[in-house]
């Protein structure tokens, strides 16, 4: 039996230690479904768009709130590396938190149900991702051995049961799925749910992404550990004043798999969903993303191809790295790359800026606010 982790134990909440960053353009009403799961938790809601407009926020939240005029004032010419008018603004988020985990959700995604009818208390089973050990290495055909009911199989060498650091745990949707424009388009009605769809259903696993391998990876309920990867979680330059918009989540998947694999860290997908209510407009999607579409035949080969030095033992030496290295071989294919080569930079330069001891006194002069 997998000694590190049994779930037989109760999970710790980690309200201390774990932060929700929440990226929005509209009030947080859907924060009311969350609030038994949500209610003790610090939240860190960075406000996108016009700055002048007021975010409702349910009473009783513990919440520190940032506009694109705080992130301004806070970053100064560093702000330059942040997205206006994109999601990707939530990891403005991480870098301001000050905690050692990171739950990230999208406004739009409320709680699920398993299909026993039991709400999901998602966040509980992302921390239950994150405090059990990632099998990169060798894959386990009974999926997670550290879950009950499961352990490893015949012929999974003794020699690796320990398992690795896990980094990530990636979490998915029912209801709305995460396609991209022209998966929308040809399929406007398709949800994930039995009723609609049984190839889609709820599937009741979480499993480690292996080695070597990359994965789209979505922001709308998302968990790391901020003090291992959050230096390698920037959501890039998208949305207003980019050619390109909702690559966010999938940037990001990319360098953070790529250092992930290089650490010897692991990366989780499955468990937990959310229920995802609102599919945006395809064909304004299609227009942020057909970039994306075209540039991802290049980009993922390049990260595919990636190897980094061994003397690059920090998460920023590796960023800083993977920064040359996109400069390098990407930007050839388009200016665009060697503009976001340059945020990569500026990111890690401001992250180390606010997470250094006298980065607090910018984190103090936090502007509006509720706390306990
Ligand atoms: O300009 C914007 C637009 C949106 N937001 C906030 O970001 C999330 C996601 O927005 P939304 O749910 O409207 O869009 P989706 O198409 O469902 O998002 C998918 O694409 C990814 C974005 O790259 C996202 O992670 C996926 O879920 C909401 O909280 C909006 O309020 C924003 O801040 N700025
Ligand atoms: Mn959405």
């Amino acid at each position: 039996m997998a000694q590190w982790y049994s779930s037989v134990k109760p999970t710790p909440m980690l309200k201390a230690e774990l932060d929700i960053v929440i990226p929005t353009i509209r009030n947080l009403d859907f924060l009311e479904m969350w609030r038994p799961f949500f209610e003790k938790y610090h939240l860190i809601i960075v406000q996108d768009g016009d700055p002048s407009k007021d975010i409702k926020i349910p009473e009783g939240f513990d919440y520190e709130l940032y506009n694109r005029d705080d992130i301004n004032r806070i970053l100064g010419p560093k702000a330059s590396c942040i997205s206006f008018k994109d999601s990707a603004c939530r990891c403005f988020g991480y870098m301001v938190s000050k905690k050692k985990y990171i739950y990230t959700i999208d406004d739009d995604c409320f709680v699920a149900k398993d299909p026993s009818g039991k709400e999901i208390n998602a966040l509980e089973q992302h921390i239950k991702n994150l405090l059990s050990p990632s099998i990169p290495h060798f894959f386990n055909t009974l999926y997670d051995p550290f879950r009950d009911g499961a352990d490893f199989v015949r012929g999974y060498p003794f020699s690796m049961r320990e398992g690795a650091t896990t980094a990530v745990s990636h979490g998915l949707w029912l209801n709305i799925p995460d396609y991209d424009a022209p998966t929308q388009l040809v399929k406007p009605l398709e949800r994930n749910s039995r009723k609609f769809d049984l190839s889609l259903r709820y599937v009741d696993a979480v499993m480690t992404i292996p080695k070597g391998t990359l994965f789209p990876m979505c922001g709308m309920n998302l968990a790391f550990d901020r003090e291992l990867i959050g230096p390698a979680m920037y959501f890039g330059l998208m949305g207003d004043g980019q050619p390109i918009g909702r690559y966010d989540d999938m940037w990001a998947g990319w360098c953070v798999k790529v250092i992930c694999d290089h650490m010897g860290w692991g990366v989780k997908t499955g468990l937990p969903y959310i229920w995802h209510s609102k599919a945006s407009n395809p064909f304004m999607n299609l227009k942020k993303e057909y970039n994306g579409i075209f540039w991802q035949e290049e980009a993922i080969p390049f990260f595919q191809s990636v190897t980094l030095p061994k003397e690059c033992t920090s998460v920023q030496q590796c960023y800083l790295e993977l920064a040359n290295l996109v400069k390098e071989k990407l930007g050839k294919l388009d200016p665009y790359f060697i503009k976001l080569a340059t945020g990569m930079v500026t990111w890690i330069e401001a992250w180390e800026e606010l997470n250094s001891t006298e980065g607090t006194e910018a984190k103090a002069k936090a502007p509006k606010g509720k706390n306990d």
